[in-house]
């Protein structure tokens, strides 16, 4: 499958930028073994730009605490993600056959798991709010116990190589249904 890659970057803080230390890895198609375009090589450097942003979006969001947005507020971002999955379906599962050998079949299959990944969790978030501070029953009459699910903070999702989207999106929806914001390792073999 002839595709040529366009050059990639670090998606850090809402743009796309350069890695620190400007090293890039080739992208070898593995039917081929020809090289058809790079990746940014990520290093500590990179990191702490990528953790402090995490953090900054954890707690502030165009003046709305990410953390502490609705369900409901935070499954619109998970759908429109799984709509638009869906229309780059074509261009997104030939990257994934350059990218990891996989047959087209199987790499448009798993867009379809992306999709249907994001439209699940989004769901999830959907329903949470409802289920805030659901009472847990306990042996002992003069305390009232609930149940309340808070996100964690920062979370770190590496991913392997043979599922690039679809796991990746295994790790992300949760953790931004969950309320929390994420840093994405993807592998270094297949991160196009
Ligand atoms: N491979 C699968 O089919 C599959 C399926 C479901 C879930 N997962 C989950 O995905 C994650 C990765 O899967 P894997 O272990 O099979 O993939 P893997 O062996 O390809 O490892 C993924 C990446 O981990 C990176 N890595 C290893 N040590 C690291 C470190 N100390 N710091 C940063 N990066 C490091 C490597 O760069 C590698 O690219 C695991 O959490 C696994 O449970 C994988
Ligand atoms: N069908 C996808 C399975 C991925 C890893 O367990």
């Amino acid at each position: 499958m002839a595709i040529q890659i366009t050059s990639r970057q670090l998606f850090i803080d809402g743009e796309w930028r350069e890695p620190v230390l400007k090293k890039w890895i080739p992208v070898i198609n593995p039917a081929t073994e020809e090289i058809v375009g790079d990746i940014p090589a990520a290093t500590a450097e990179d990191v702490e730009i990528a953790v402090d942003a995490a953090r900054r979006a954890f707690s502030w969001n165009e003046g709305k605490y990410w953390a502490s947005t609705s369900g409901p507020f935070r499954a619109k971002f998970l759908h429109a993600i799984s709509s638009m999955i869906l229309e780059r379906k074509s261009e997104l599962a030939k990257l994934e056959v350059v990218d990891t050998g996989k047959p087209l079949d199987e790499a448009a299959s798993d867009m379809d798991g992306v999709a249907s990944c994001f439209k699940y969790y989004a769901e999830l978030a959907e329903a949470l709010d409802a289920k805030q501070k659901a009472p847990v029953s306990i042996p002992v009459q003069s305390f009232k116990t609930y149940d309340l699910k808070e996100p964690i903070g920062v979370v770190a999702l590496i991913t392997p190589w043979n599922y690039p989207l679809l796991m990746a999106a295994w790790k992300i929806a949760p953790a931004l249904a969950a309320g929390c914001t994420a840093i994405l390792k993807p592998s270094e073999l297949a991160s196009v």
